[in-house]
Formats: structure tokens, sequence, C-alpha cells
């Protein structure tokens, strides 16, 4: 499980961990570990050209320690200071001491276009907003040139513990960040900024609570929540999901979603609604019904809303039903508020961000600027698990706790009924037994890791994604 703590968090435990140690320990680890990745990453130290960009905060007193190891490996260093009169006095210090020089913001462009490296330390956890004019310009200079950043902690400008960026904020090719992820690391829009990740062990972990603020399965945790069926199983104990999807407009969903319960682990697939013939030509093993879901006989589970239209009485027949029921797209439209809020099983509700905008009464910008903050907002407000979906899905959970959030994304999901295919898997994951939680989470680690598979870098169709679960389950079994 890779794990994120809120800035508070994260504060109180350095404060513990400081106490125990000598002055200035952890930040000289934190040093020690910035230098090494930015060795790695130059290949060759001795000789190149590395710029620091220095704020005024200890962000910028770890960048200086690190030029200064830098420096003593026979690289040439420039740092840039951005606020000179508040600069870490003993980072500087030691920089200076170890062959360091220092640069006036105003010269900056001409060493920063020259680097080999730019090292971002403007600022850490400790920023808010994005970029200052002077950071921005530099930072700029890179950007066009290509030289590669590294950002210390976080990439400057974006928000540590919601992943917004509401400015300027710096693009690295790498972020090396110590003691434990923060949110921003793990949710867009800031992740983008991110580049790829690298954690340095400052000895935090022993001070951290246990439930961090954010949470990320890898497969190692997906593969222990998968359902394997037993050898006492049969398809009622593996569990029977129900689809009341599609319509006679929109048949289509109701085989992507059929295709995705396929694929989930339940041990059949009972399908309601108009599109029943589309579906039994593709897939002859669902039960098929037109009775309505109250009449569709046993379900451990149901899926309402892919393609649905506006039939609202099927999405509240499903909404009264006392079995975990799946919510998605024109399901979270129709169904009574007040009749989700009031029920006692557990609800998934699946919206992207301009269903969550208007559940929540927002502009669809607000959702897409404040992701994490809007999941928590529904889940919440409605006493239900919610699962946003996105460039990062994250899945909130009605009573509060650690928020997952979903790493196998691909853009190539952005495809028309990849979100079909995601609910009838979290459906199946459901009937099979799983918490709306843990359902919502391996259903989009798989239909990521899916996508993934079926694309390898080109276009995918639903069909294909739902297809490739297959496979994506066996790799996550297999790793
Ligand atoms: N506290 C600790 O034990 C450790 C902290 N470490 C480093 O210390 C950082 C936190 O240090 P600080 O608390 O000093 O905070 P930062 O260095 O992140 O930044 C705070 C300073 O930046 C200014 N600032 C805020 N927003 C700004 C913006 N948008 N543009 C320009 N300036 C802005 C503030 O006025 C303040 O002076 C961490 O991110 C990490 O890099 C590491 O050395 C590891 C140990
Ligand atoms: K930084």
């Amino acid at each position: 499980m890779r794990t994120a703590y809120s800035v508070e968090t994260v504060r109180t435990a350095e404060r513990a961990l400081m106490a125990r140690l000598p002055e200035g320990a952890l930040m000289q680890r934190a040093a020690a570990g910035l230098a090494v990745a930015c060795a790695e990453l130059l290949g060759r130290v001795y000789g190149s050209r590395i710029v620091l960009l220095v704020g005024s905060g200890d962000n910028g007193g770890d960048a200086l320690y690190a030029g200064a190891r830098l420096a003593r490996r026979g690289a040439g260093v420039a740092a840039v200071l951005l606020a000179p009169e508040r600069t870490h006095a003993g980072g500087l210090a030691a920089f200076r001491r170890a062959g360091g020089r220092t640069v006036d913001p105003a010269d900056g462009e001409e060493t920063v276009l020259r680097a080999d490296l730019v090292v971002d330390g403007i600022v850490g956890i400790g920023g808010t907003g994005g970029l200052r004019p002077d950071a921005e310009r530099l930072a700029g200079f890179a950007a066009e040139a290509r030289v590669p950043v590294v950002a210390v902690d976080l990439p400057s400008g974006v928000e540590a513990d919601t992943g917004e960026v509401r400015g300027a904020a710096v693009r690295a090719d790498l972020t090396v960040t110590f003691g434990t992820h923060k949110p921003a690391l793990l949710i867009d829009p800031a992740r983008e900024y991110a580049g790829s990740v690298r954690l340095v062990d400052i000895g935090l972990g022993d001070v951290l609570p246990e439930e961090p603020g954010l949470e990320a399965l890898q497969h190692v945790d997906v593969a222990a929540l998968l359902p394997v069926p037993g050898a006492e199983s049969d398809k009622y104990r593996r569990g029977v999901v129900g689809i009341a999807a599609g319509s006679a407009r929109y048949p289509g969903a109701a085989v992507l979603a059929v295709a995705g319960a396929l694929r989930g682990g339940a041990g059949a697939v009972r399908y309601v609604g108009p599109a029943a013939d589309a579906v039994i030509a593709r897939f002859p093993e669902v039960l098929v019904s037109d009775q309505g879901p109250k009449h569709a006989g046993r379900v451990q589970a149901w899926v309402v809303g892919p393609g649905a239209g506006d039939d609202a009485s099927v999405v509240g027949e499903v909404v009264s039903a006392d079995v975990p029921v799946l919510i998605d797209a024109d399901g979270l439209r129709l169904a009574d508020r007040d009749a989700v809020r009031a029920r006692t099983a557990p609800t998934l509700m699946t919206p992207h961000a301009g269903e969550a905008a208007a559940l929540l009464g927002v502009a669809r910008e607000e959702v897409e600027g404040a992701r994490l903050a809007s999941a928590r907002e529904l889940a919440a407000r409605y006493g239900a698990t919610v699962l946003l979906k996105g460039s990062t899905t994250l899945i909130a959970d009605a009573a509060g706790g650690a928020v997952r959030v979903n790493s196998t994304g691909t853009g190539w999901l952005a495809t028309a009924g990849s979100g079909d295919v995601l609910s009838g898997l979290a459906g199946s994951l459901l009937a099979a037994g799983l918490s709306a939680l843990d359902a919502g989470s391996v259903a989009a680690y798989l239909h990521g890791l899916a996508g993934r598979l079926a694309s390898d870098g080109a276009p995918v169709g639903a069909h294909d994604v739902a297809e490739a679960v297959v496979r994506a389950w066996r790799d996550v079994r297999d790793q």
C-alpha cells in the first residue's frame, strides 16, 4: 500500500522525531537522499552544472545542503536565492563552504539555460498559492530549455494537501519526497507536475499514525482482495450481480456493464431491462428478465444507471433494495436523494466530475480543481461510498477514513462506454462480498490496468477494456 499523509500530520510526526534526534539530523537525511537522486539522474556529477532555486524555508535548506554535497563531488553548483535575506542560514553557509556560488534572480536566466540540472527548492509543504513571478520566470526558462528538473519534496506551486494547482507551478521530471508521500503526489492535477516520485526514508515511519489520509493499492493489496472461489463455492455463494441498465436508446451500455460484470468474480449475472436481446446475443450465459428488478430473482448486489435514459422507476426500485447497490451515470441523476441517504445496505456511487458537480450543485471546474474535497463531501452528504472517476480516480468511504486513490489509470480509458464496464465490474465485486470501498478500489485498479494492457499505447474501445480485465486479474494474481 502506498500511503500519503496531510501536512499537519507530517509536521506533528516530524516534531516527535526531531525531539529524539540531534538538531538538523532530519534535514541531513533529506539532503543526502536528494543528492543521491540528483547524482543518479545526472549520471556523472563531476563537472556537471547544477542550479538550485532556493526559497525562504527549509525546502531551500534541503536544496542547499544537497547542493553542498554535489559541489564536494566536483559539480559546479549555483544557487539562485529568491529571498536572500530569509535563506536557510545553516544550509547557505554549508553550501558556500563547499564552493557553491550564489546568483541574483535577475541574472538567473543564463545560469538556468546552461544548467544540466535544476533543483526546485522554492517551497515544500509550507507553500501556498502558485509560484511568485521571480520563481515562475526561472522555472519557465528551465522548461523552455528542457533542462531536467528535480523537485524537493513537492513541485513548488502545488497545494500539498489537496493536489490543487491554483497558479503557476514547477513541472518536475523527478520529485524526491521525504518521509512519506504527500496527497499532491498522488492526486491530479498536481500529480502530473511531479514527474516520477522517489521516496526518501528519513525515519518518519515510526512516528506517523496508522491511518493515512490517502492510500493507493498496489498489486499485492489487490491480489489479497480478489474473490477466489473455494471448493464449496456454487454460483449463488460466489454472488449474483443484477444489472439494471441500458434503454432502447442506449442498449450498448447494458452490454458493456454486463461485460464488466462477467469479469468481476460474481458467480452469475442477471440482466433486467429493455436491452435483453442485445445482451443475450453477446453473452448467452446471462440470466435476463424484463419484469423489473423486484421480480428478477435473488441478487447479492445491484448496478443501476448506465444508459438508463429517463426510467426513474427502475432506479427507485433498485435504490429501495436491501442489498449493496452501485449507482452510476443516469442513475445518479434519477435517484431520489433522500432515498439514497436512507439506505442501510452499502451504496457505491460512481460519478465523473460532471455528475459529481451536479450532485454537489457546483461547477464542474470546482470539482476538477478540488477532487479530494469533492469526493469526501459527496460521501458525507449521501452516506455512500463515492468513486470519483478521473485521471486519478478517488474512492471515499461514507465512514470517512483514508481515501483510496487509484494509480493504474491511463488517458486511453477516457473512451465512450468505459465507465459502463467499470460499474459492472465493481458491482460484480460487491456481489462477491467485497465492501463498497474495496469493490470500488479493486474495480478501478483492474479497470485501469486492463486499459493499459489492452491499449499498449494505442486507442482502445470499452469492449477491449472489458476483455482485458481477465489479463489484468492474472497480472495482479501472478505478481
Ligand atoms: N520539518 C522537517 O523536519 C523537515 C523538513 N524538511 C523540508 O522542509 C520543508 C518544509 O519547510 P518549511 O516549513 O520551512 O516550509 P517551506 O520551505 O515549504 O516554505 C515556507 C516558506 O515559503 C514561503 N512561501 C509560502 N508559499 C510561497 C509561495 N507560493 N512562493 C514563495 N514562497 C512561499 C513562506 O513564507 C515560508 O517562508 C519540507 O517540504 C521539506 O522540504 C526536510 O528537511 C525534512 C525534515
Ligand atoms: K519544492
